[in-house]
């Protein structure tokens, strides 16, 4: 296997073309196998095989920047770059992350995970390598899913303006996770299926050569000509207004094409786009056929390409999903606006249900924010169907267009908490902390998949201002669901468990969860905690809480979030703001760091949000005379 014999970059050099054609069947075998038991981002890998190697084998990195938009594909990166021996832990507490990882390898130069990143780094990386006077090629490979991200077109713009010597990879695939929209991607179609385009460019390249260079009010109309001319036939003209040198379309998957393609590149002065075409899943049937589905996923079996758990969406997305629907047959008001993510926001049915209702606007997560608030303006009832993580993205558009102009948005927030495989970039763990200090906003969370459902009632009854309600990347916790939906009273709490002494407000399934389990382990010491489902967090249950100050409990709040900012410090803002300061209030949450990939039970182990860290902390409440007679508590 010549895949052995690669341990570095400068091992392809010494191979012929047909090796690296072989050396490319050998690691769509390698991906295919391996990810068979691991799972991953199986489709976008397979679709970037003979493309990465030709970076490799063309570029001398890590002198030379690879910059991989998102990240997801950076497998073969990963494989010629020594990594090959880790792959049995890809995405595996403490293994190999799925994404681009500095500290794994000098080749990994930029990290990502949320997409469109990989233009602006470069152009930083362009013009710090120019002040220190140094001459490193820098590259961004990005995806036509990623280039419909605001900032990659912000990134452009300063690129064609500023006219730094890189290059950029357009891997054009068709496909963002679904199938890629909006009018770049229309043009792009145009650009990869007229071959009218192609043919003819050659001649008319050569005649706009010929026109002589005039003088003269002549002069400015054959400059319009040559341009109107230029935009009929030149392939990529938008591009190149932009201020590239347009290579392509390229076959993605013909190292002979891609090598001639670079060498021409090479020779240009100024930023270079090659238009490169891909197939997402190359090379492995199940994923060619649908790469909506193999995108990213569980181990399969490869023989039949089926998924070894066929494990149907989180369970709180399609009970979000299906809820949507019931609530839009009442409600024609009803509109949902997803950022490129229809299939894992739950939104598909509703799709189908409701043609023209579900916008799908590319990863456009600032303008889907504003899009919302318009909505709602012009008396619309628009849901803003977005993954915690991704929803940072549009944060001044929520605080400015959507909750100043107080919108009747609202917000389905998915993959609340921690998300597990995909680690630190994707981790919903902020949006208490940064929604809960926004005027207007009302944030719930549901204690589980049927309260969501009222919750998605109170919500779409709520016309008040934004409002949202945030839910985990969980799999089938399996309650009754109630036919009825009931509107929840805005701002109010609910006991699960009678206690005395102590009280645990916890936030959302998991960490009612971890607060049962508590109490279990409490009971050997006598101590009962009374347990809240803390599912406002925005606005607190003020009276439960001077109710609790009064009879005197001591109080631990329990969110998986950033426990900087996030709802336990709501509760000892409640109290302080009030001139309370005789009440114990303990804050468990995400302490102050990236959590990384692993299962979500090893993140909650490893930051200590488990039932164990629970009793510590509530036996350290107990008045010091007593725990050290080791007494039980009253
Ligand atoms: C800001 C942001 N929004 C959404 C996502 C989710 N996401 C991950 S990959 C992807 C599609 C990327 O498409 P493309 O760049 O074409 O890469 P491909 O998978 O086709 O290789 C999306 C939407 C993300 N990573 N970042
Ligand atoms: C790479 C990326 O951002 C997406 O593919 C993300 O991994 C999807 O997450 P879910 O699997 O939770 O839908
Ligand atoms: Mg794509």
């Amino acid at each position: 296997m010549l895949l052995n014999q690669i341990n570095s970059p400068a091992d392809l050099k010494k191979l012929s073309v047909p090796q690296l054609e072989t050396l490319a069947e050998e690691i769509r075998g390698f991906l295919i196998e391996k990810l068979s038991i691991t799972g991953g981002h199986l489709a976008p890998n397979l679709g970037v095989v003979e493309l990465t190697l030709a970076l490799h084998y063309l570029f001398d990195s890590p002198k030379d920047k690879f910059i991989f938009d998102v990240g997801h594909q950076s497998y073969v990166h990963k494989i010629l770059t020594g990594r090959k021996g880790r792959f049995d832990t890809l995405r595996k507490y403490k293994g190999l992350c799925g994404f681009v990882k500095m500290s794994e390898s000098e080749h990994d130069v930029w990290e990502a995970g949320h997409s469109s990143t990989s233009l602006s780094a470069a152009m930083g990386m362009a013009i710090a390598r120019d002040l220190k006077g140094e001459d490193n090629k820098i590259v961004a490979i990005i995806g036509d899913g990623a280039l419909t991200g605001g900032m990659a077109l912000e990134a452009m713009n300063h690129i064609g303006h500023e006219r730094k010597n890189m290059t950029v990879i357009l891997n054009d695939n068709e496909m963002s996770i679904a199938p890629n929209v909006g009018a770049l991607h229309n043009y792009l179609n145009k650009i990869r299926t007229d071959k009218h385009y192609n043919k003819v460019k050659e001649e008319f390249e050569h005649l706009l050569k010929k026109i002589p260079a005039i003088g003269g009010t002549l002069a400015k109309t054959a400059e319009r000509l040559k341009d109107s001319l230029k935009y009929l036939v030149v392939t990529g003209v938008w591009f190149e207004e932009l201020g590239f040198k347009y290579f392509g379309p390229v076959d993605g998957h013909n190292l002979t094409q891609l090598f001639e393609t670079f060498k021409q590149a090479e020779k240009v002065n100024g930023p270079v786009l090659i238009h490169v075409i891909t197939v997402k899943g190359k090379g492995y049937l199940p994923a060619e056929a649908d790469s909506h589905a193999w995108h990213g996923g569980g181990p399969y079996k490869i023989e039949s390409g089926q998924f070894v758990k066929v494990v149907g969406p989180p369970v709180y997305t399609d009970v979000f999903g299906n809820t949507l629907i019931e609530l839009a047959e009442k409600d024609e008001r009803i509109v949902a606006v997803t950022p490129a993510m229809p299939k894992g926001s739950g939104l598909e049915k509703f799709a189908d249900a409701f043609p023209g209702r579900m916008l799908d606007v590319g990863i456009a997560e600032q303008h889907a924010a504003t899009l919302c608030a318009a909505l709602s303006l012009e008396g619309m009832k628009p849901v803003f169907a977005v993954y915690s993580t991704f929803m940072q993205r549009a944060y001044d558009q929520i605080v400015h267009d959507i909750c100043r102009q107080n919108t009747n948005v609202v917000f389905a927030i998915d993959r609340a908490g921690f998300v597990g495989a995909d680690g630190e970039t994707h981790q919903g763990v902020y949006d208490i902390a940064f929604m809960r200090s926004i005027p207007n906003m009302v944030l719930m969370m549901p204690k589980d998949e049927n309260e969501l459902r009222h919750m998605m009632k109170t919500a779409f009854d709520y016309n008040e201002g934004p409002i949202a309600v945030r839910y985990p990347r969980l799999n089938g916790v399996g309650v009754k669901m109630d036919e009825e939906l009931k509107p929840i009273p805005i701002g109010s709490w609910e006991t699960v468990r009678e206690g005395e002494k102590f009280a645990i407000l916890a936030s959302g399934a998991p960490m009612l969860e971890l607060a049962a389990s508590a109490a279990e382990l409490l009971k050997s010491d006598g101590i009962n905690p009374r347990i809240v489902n803390a599912r406002f967090l925005k606005p607190l249950d003020e009276n439960m809480l001077i109710g609790l100050y009064e009879d005197g409990y001591h109080l631990l709040t329990l969110e998986e979030g950033a426990v900087l900012g996030g709802f336990g410090s709501a509760v000892l803002e409640f109290y302080a703001s009030r001139g309370i300061y005789g009440v114990k209030v303990k804050p468990i949450g995400i302490p102050d760091y990236f959590v990384e990939h692993g299962s979500p039970k090893e993140q909650r182990q490893e930051v200590g949000l488990t039932p164990e860290r629970i009793v510590t902390e509530m036996k350290a409440m107990l008045p010091r005379k007593r725990q050290a007679a080791g007494l039980k508590s009253r």
